[in-house]
């Protein structure tokens, strides 16, 4: 009989690969899955509850909030806020940073930066929406911590991960030693180890794409379309189109069956959708870990600059040498002017 490994098991045995550790990270990560157990609860009976639709707020990206936006946003902040593990949450439905300022809280060493709920548009609908999370260190224990904390380069995260609220709930992560993958078992309570030592293949054959906004986008990734599209067995192309509008849900396909995921800029969206510090480089140093490749279309997402907090970023993110295979179409941003 195999030996379950429940999430909080495996985080104190993978401790020891940490020297240094004193439990700190560790208490972290079990925070977060605390957090994302009772938001699971919520998710499973959603249509039951008074938590579907709007909750008549825009946030800073100027997009209509909806009622469990704000409901995982608080479990988050609250579960982190008791841990006392955490001194700063950076969060998408906030303009601001959180400091935590709890007697225990205000000297924590570790920054959270999250996307409380992934895929806002499929909550009504009752398609996989997800969680995403990094995890700082904070860059001196002299003062108080702020903003240049969280505004560190994805190559500075320590960990992160996603939870997916689907068919079945799973907490995916990594904590720069590899990434292992969870599933929840509502019997018990806990999350399971069940994909240990995660690798996504090396190529695919599905590319993942909002073809919707394909007159907005520039030629170079048109290009890459019709590549993706264009009959050659050789290359096991045409390849399979698959989108789902919940990022964490088309990533997760993507690290397990192989694949493609692009957000690139568009005529309506320069700078790209998704935002860079609580997107695209908790995915991008996941799927990295993983073995893929995560790219602005020219430069390693986790190298680039970090601006402004809520900072959007075009994205080309999978299975290794299909990243490579898109950044040959010349994915250069100035190529915008051409669309
Ligand atoms: O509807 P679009 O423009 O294709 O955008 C879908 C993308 O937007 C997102 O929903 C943005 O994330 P939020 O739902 O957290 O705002 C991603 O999950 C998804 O990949
Ligand atoms: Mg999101
Ligand atoms: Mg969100």
């Amino acid at each position: 009989m195999t030996r379950v490994i429940t999430l909080g098991q495996f985080i104190i045995e993978k401790q020891a690969d940490f020297p240094y550790a004193k439990g700190e990270l560790s208490r972290l990560l079990r925070d977060i899955g605390i957090a994302a157990k009772i938001v699971n609860r919520e998710v499973n009976k959603a249509g039951l509850m008074d938590i579907l639709g709007k909750a008549g707020s825009t946030n800073i990206q100027g997009e209509q909030q909806q009622k469990l936006d704000l409901y995982a946003d608080q479990q988050f902040i609250a579960a982190l806020k008791s841990g006392g593990e955490c001194c700063i949450v950076a969060s998408e439905e906030n303009e601001h940073i959180i400091r935590l300022d709890t007697d225990v809280s205000k000297n924590a060493k570790y920054i959270v930066a999250i996307d409380p709920l992934d895929g806002s548009s499929n909550i009504d609908v009752n398609v996989p929406v997800g969680t995403i999370f990094s995890i700082y260190r904070r860059k001196s224990n002299e003062g108080s911590p702020g903003l240049k904390d969280v505004m560190q380069k994805g190559t500075e995260q320590v960990a992160a991960g996603y939870i997916i609220y689907g068919s079945s709930t799973m907490l995916v992560y990594t904590t720069g030693r590899g990434v292992n993958g969870f599933t929840l078992d509502p019997s018990i309570g806990e999350f399971c180890l069940s994909h240990p030592n995660m690798q996504i293949p090396e190529t695919g054959t599905i590319y993942s794409i909002n073809e919707g906004n394909y007159v907005h986008f520039p030629q170079s990734v048109k290009d890459y379309i019709k590549y993706c599209q264009v009959e050659d067995t050789q290359t096991n192309r045409p390849y399979a189109s698959r989108y789902i509008g919940s990022m964490v849900a088309d990533l997760h396909r993507n690290l397990i069956k192989g694949g493609i995921f692009i957000y690139p800029v568009t005529s309506r969206a320069p700078s790209g959708k998704l935002r860079l510090v609580y997107e695209c480089n908790p995915m991008a140093f996941l799927i990295e870990q993983a073995g893929g490749r995560a790219t602005n279309g020219h430069q390693r997402i986790l190298e680039l600059d970090i601006h402004e907090l809520h900072q959007r970023s075009p994205i080309f993110i999978g299975s290794k040498n299909m990243v490579e295979k898109a950044e040959s179409f010349n994915l250069i941003q100035p190529e915008l002017q051409s669309c």
